[in-house]
């Protein structure tokens, strides 16, 4: 019992993700991509016709699990991020969610007033998450057997972002309502990022309980917000669930994700307490969040998903820009958004390479 217990914690400081998230500037560095599982597979197109529709691909342990795996099968990634959606927190309260064909995400109806607000069930959300919870639990056992090196990462969209889709309802243009909304009832609308808060760190509470090695927060549309609405939407929110979630589980890493903060990244990696990394969008420039994030904590980041859609010399050019700025310090090679259907496997393939030979 206790070699075992000795082994498997050997194992997890082998994992070279959780050594970077760790504080460590492991080289050649770890590497995941953000939608490394989706639709510019062959074997993910598969898998989710067979599912019928989107939540239900969410919903159904084994083919979530499948498909999770997919992507560490074919490239070896160093991380497999469990496969669901930032939005299943939502449709686990009783927002009912469809991904309808070419239209993206509906949460209908959407959530705008105080009695829309008091019919959200967040006691009930961790339970009707049931079905994600055993997919981490059956990918978790997966890797152990299939690939000790690879950690699990699980994950939740962050309050505004999440707020974003419930009161507008769907994705797709700039969420003017939502942000409106900040302004015109701030209590109403703090009072929708406090319970988002809450069941978000009780849903990824269940995920390190189920499993998961690593956690990271999504804020998709944090670069939306002025500098004061960012402090109040995106910084606040996402220290209280650091905080819920280390109080907890000290021992699973946090990253942070807040999209095209620009210069408030600085401020986002200082004062959320916690954190072990912070995410680097498309349009940040790596050099510059190297100076302005501590040295102990990593970034992740951040290649421009159509370059690897373009691939070849130009994508090689980009990714050792990047593997320069980030030479000596903590750091995940990542993009810095979503793999788009668009791309071509062989280009990630070309990517991986490139990346494992420093
Ligand atoms: C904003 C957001 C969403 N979902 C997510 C975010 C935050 C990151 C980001 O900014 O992209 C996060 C997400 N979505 C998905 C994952 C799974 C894990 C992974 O990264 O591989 C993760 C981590 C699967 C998915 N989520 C979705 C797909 C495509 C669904 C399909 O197969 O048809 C996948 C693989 C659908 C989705 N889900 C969402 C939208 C707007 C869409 C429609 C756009 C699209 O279709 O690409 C909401």
């Amino acid at each position: 019992m206790e070699s075992d217990r000795e082994a498997s914690r050997a194992a997890a400081r082998a994992k070279p993700l959780l050594r970077a998230l760790a504080g460590e500037a492991v080289w050649p560095p770890p590497l995941w991509l953000m939608r490394q599982a989706g639709r510019y597979l062959p074997e993910y197109r598969a898998v989710r016709a067979q599912a019928g529709d989107f939540v239900a691909l969410c919903t159904t342990p084994d083919l979530a699990a499948e498909v999770t795996l997919q992507p560490v099968r074919r490239f070896g990634m160093d991380a497999a991020i469990l496969f669901s959606d930032i939005l299943i927190l939502p449709w686990a309260m009783g927002q009912p969610l469809r991904f309808a064909e070419g239209e993206g995400p509906v949460l209908d109806p959407p959530v705008r007033d105080a009695a829309a607000l008091a019919a959200l069930d967040t006691r009930a959300a961790v339970a009707r998450a049931a079905p994600v919870l055993e997919t981490v639990r059956r990918v978790r056992a997966r890797l152990e057997a299939e690939a000790p090196g690879v950690a699990l990462i699980g994950f939740a969209g962050a309050p505004f972002t999440v707020a974003c889709y419930m009161v507008e309802g769907r994705g797709g243009g700039d969420f003017a309502r939502a942000r409106e909304l900040a302004y015109r009832d701030p209590a109403w609308f703090g009072r929708l990022i406090r319970l988002l808060a809450e069941a978000t760190a009780d849903y990824l509470i269940a995920q390190a309980e189920a499993g998961a090695e690593a956690l990271m927060l999504f804020d998709s549309w944090a670069g939306l917000l002025p500098p004061s609405q960012f402090r109040r939407w995106v910084i606040e929110p996402a220290a209280a669930v650091a905080r819920a979630v280390r109080r907890r589980h000290p021992e699973v890493p946090l990253i942070g994700f807040p999209r095209l903060a620009g210069p408030m990244l600085a401020e986002y990696a200082q004062r959320v307490a916690g954190l072990r990394a912070v995410g680097m969008d498309t349009a940040m420039d790596p050099r510059w969040a190297a100076q302005a994030v501590a040295a102990d904590l990593a970034l992740q980041g951040n290649l421009d998903p159509l370059a690897l859609v373009a691939g070849g010399a130009a994508m090689e050019a980009e990714a050792r820009a990047i593997l320069a700025a980030m030479r000596g310090r903590p750091f995940v090679f990542n993009l810095g958004h979503g793999v788009v259907p668009q791309t071509p496997p062989e280009h990630v393939a070309q990517l991986v390479r490139l990346v494992r030979a420093g």
